[in-house]
């Protein structure tokens, strides 16, 4: 049984014995294992075999710091006020506990009531990695989007997805716009290596001087799903609407006559990192953000930064393709019953489309694992159907997709979570 907030927030002191209890059990009879290779070696490291096509990590938030201070008690917290601030801030730091390794596991402590008093079900879910709150956008980079050699699949002609989801307010924006800087930062010279490569497989001998761009065409295109409307984050404008929110062009998301979904995006030729970065920038400062009651600036819609690589000296072969997508928050009834009509619709279809991306990633999983047919309905939706490269079954390029699921450290979402 679940626990309301305010039940929540009234036993939990004795929520956080159970847990201490809890840990100091976990710690004498499951000892923490960790990552398989040492964040220093990670560079020299040549464990790309095997790669799975669909790759989950966990990733959780460290609370804010005066709440982790809290959590570990005041003992000279006298008054009342002082106890339920102490106990608001609390709220968010006990709910999860995610210990980094590889594999990955989170427990979700779940809060529940019996005859007997409060309890807690500490319930275990597992994935490839899992990132704690200690774990920094760099290595959290390094393990996922490098290790899984995701910039060199899209470079060969195959299409690399990554994927930042999870609640909102629960850190999804924070890791993928530190991907999306670091992929402007490494694609160019990892595009010089693949290159050089190519270059010397077809015969010709290796220059020194073989930029990304003499074997690389780079086309970059960004677009925001808010809801079921979709607009193009590189259109400026100088339009708002009474809520002071940009009004962009609509654009249709479709499948065209020979099955391709191509909407009708601004797409901008690319050179050099600074470009890309300068491009991020650009459209990132354009994402509309709005406060909800779990985040300050809350992006509240899909966005999608695609970048199509076209082969100059392959030029029958397939464009590979990078999408990195940092998706809308999914957001609980509570979360959203603020929300004005238009926010509540647009809740409602996000949360919808999460649904149907879920129901692609499981089908995708179960036919690598299967290795037989499954039917992925992607046409379900328009996010799915933007993602169709990876999960087309009729596609012949290969493609492999990198999941960061974003979990709230908070008690009271360990239900949603
Ligand atoms: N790993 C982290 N370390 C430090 N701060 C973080 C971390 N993750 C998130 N934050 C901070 O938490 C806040 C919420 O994060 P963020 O906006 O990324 O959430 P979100 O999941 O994208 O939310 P929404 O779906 O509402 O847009 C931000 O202020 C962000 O800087």
């Amino acid at each position: 049984m679940a626990t309301s907030a305010t039940l929540t927030t009234t036993h939990l002191s004795t929520f956080r014995n159970i847990l201490d209890e809890w840990h100091q059990n976990r710690s004498k009879t499951t000892p923490t294992k960790g990552f398989l290779v040492p964040f220093e070696e990670l560079q020299q490291s040549s464990k790309k075999d095997a790669l799975k096509d669909v790759i989950v990590a966990f990733r959780t938030r460290p609370p804010p710091n005066e709440a982790a201070e809290k959590f570990h008690g005041d003992p000279d917290a006298q008054d009342a006020a002082e106890t339920e601030a102490a106990s608001a801030a609390v709220e968010f730091c006990s709910g999860i506990t995610v210990t980094s390794a590889e594999p990955g596991v989170f427990f979700a402590h779940v809060p529940g009531m019996k005859w007997s008093g409060p309890t807690l079900t500490h319930k275990p879910y597992e994935a490839d990695l899992a990132f704690g709150p200690d774990v920094g956008n760099e290595e959290v980079y390094q393990r996922t989007v490098v290790a899984s050699d995701i910039l060199s699949l899209a470079l060969s002609g195959g299409v690399g997805c990554i994927l930042a989801y999870g609640q909102t307010g629960s850190g999804k924006t924070y890791t993928m716009e530190s991907v999306e800087h670091r992929v402007a930062r490494d694609l160019f010279d990892q595009a010089r290596m693949v290159g050089k490569r190519l270059v010397l497989a077809q015969g010709g001998a290796q220059a020194s001087d073989t930029e990304a761009g003499d074997i690389f065409e780079f086309n970059v295109t960004f677009l925001e799903l808010l809801g079921k409307h979709a607009t193009d984050l590189l259109e400026s404008t100088e339009e708002v609407d009474a809520q002071g929110n940009p009004v962009r062009t609509a654009i249709a998301v479709r499948e065209d006559k020979v099955g391709n979904v191509r909407p009708n995006l601004i797409s901008s030729l690319i050179r050099t990192s600074e470009e890309l970065e300068e491009l991020i920038n650009k459209a990132l400062s354009h994402r509309r953000t709005s406060a909800t009651l779990r985040n300050a600036t809350s992006s509240r819609s899909h966005a999608l930064l695609t970048i199509s690589i076209k082969n100059k000296l392959l030029p029958y072969a397939d464009e590979g393709q990078l999408i990195l997508v940092d998706l809308a928050g999914s957001e609980r009834h509570e979360d959203s019953k603020d929300h004005d009509k238009q926010c509540m619709e647009e809740a409602r279809d996000n949360n919808k489309s999460l649904m149907n991306l879920k129901e692609c990633v499981r089908a995708k999983a179960k036919m690598a694992a299967e290795d037989g047919f499954v039917h992925i309905p992607w046409r379900s939706n328009k996010l799915t159907m933007l993602l169709k490269p990876i999960f087309d079954i009729e596609s012949r390029q290969p493609s492999r997709a990198m999941i960061i699921a974003h979990v709230s450290p908070h008690i009271q979402d360990s239900v949603h979570s």
